[in-house]
């Protein structure tokens, strides 16, 4: 297995470029922003969104929840950072790199020849009937996808298109095991593949082109 710090350095970071538009020119990459607890923090959030996903709360204790959500929102606004400083995305030492948005990976292995993670669709990931929303499946490859890309180019590519063949129902609270590598480039073009595995049972299957930006690009 190739160390988290190594891989790192194989992607191009460029502080300066990276304010420039409306797409991360460069990668940052820390394990400190936010702090030790920040990743328990992130954990317990996906929680409660577990929990309002299959919650019907009487109008009183979702008024209660709403006061509380009011003081802990209060609480973040005295600590807001632009999305280049935030933690948020760069925190390689976390799940899917400390980004709540994304559902939650660890990464097995990483590198030029691609990524293997396992990946755990969260309760408020339902789609229906027990399982896996679709788009939650096309945003883990995109993310892992994308990362493969940039392993293997240096530098950060955009997604141009994402393919998504679902082969069978993909399972909520499962580690899985997902997979992208890039099968060939050409110039900027860098064709991805992708597969997500229950076990023996393969759930999906991806295959995406990614862009790699252009010195200076957005
Ligand atoms: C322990 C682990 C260690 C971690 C280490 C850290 C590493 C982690 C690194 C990273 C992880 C994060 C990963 C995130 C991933 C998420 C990515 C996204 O979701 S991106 C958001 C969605 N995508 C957009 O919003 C793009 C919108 N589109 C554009 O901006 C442009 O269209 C762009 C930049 C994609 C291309 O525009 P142009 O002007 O630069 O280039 P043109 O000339 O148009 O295209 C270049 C070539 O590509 C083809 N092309 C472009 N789009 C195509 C398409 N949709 N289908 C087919 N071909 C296409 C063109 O025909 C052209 O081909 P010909 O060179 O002529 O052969």
């Amino acid at each position: 297995m190739t160390g988290a710090s190594e891989q790192a350095q194989s992607v191009q970071t460029d502080d300066a470029a990276q304010h420039t538009g409306g797409f991360r020119a460069s990668f940052d990459v820390t394990t400190e922003r936010g702090g030790q607890s920040y990743g328990e923090m992130v954990e317990q959030v996906r929680t409660f969104m577990d929990k309002v996903r299959y919650a019907s709360p009487t109008p009183d204790l979702a008024d209660e929840v709403i006061d509380d959500l009011k003081k802990l929102n209060a609480k973040l606004d005295t600590m807001l950072v632009d999305e280049w400083t935030s933690p948020s995305g760069t925190r390689i030492d976390l799940p899917s790199r400390g980004n709540i948005t994304l559902p939650p990976y660890e990464i097995l292995d990483g590198g030029p020849e691609g990524v293997e993670a396992t990946v755990t669709f969260r309760r408020f990931h339902l789609g229906g009937n027990g399982v896996a929303h679709g788009g939650h499946v096309a945003i883990a490859f995109d993310d892992l996808g994308g990362m493969a890309a940039a392993l293997k180019l240096g530098g950060v590519a955009r997604t141009g298109y994402l393919t998504v063949h679902y082969r069978s129902l993909t399972p909520l609270e499962t580690p899985l095991a997902i997979r992208t590598w890039v099968e060939r480039f050409e110039g900027r073009k860098y064709f991805v593949r992708g597969t997500l595995y229950d076990g023996d049972r393969l759930c999906a299957e991806m295959e995406a082109l990614f862009i790699a930006l252009k010195p200076g690009q957005a």
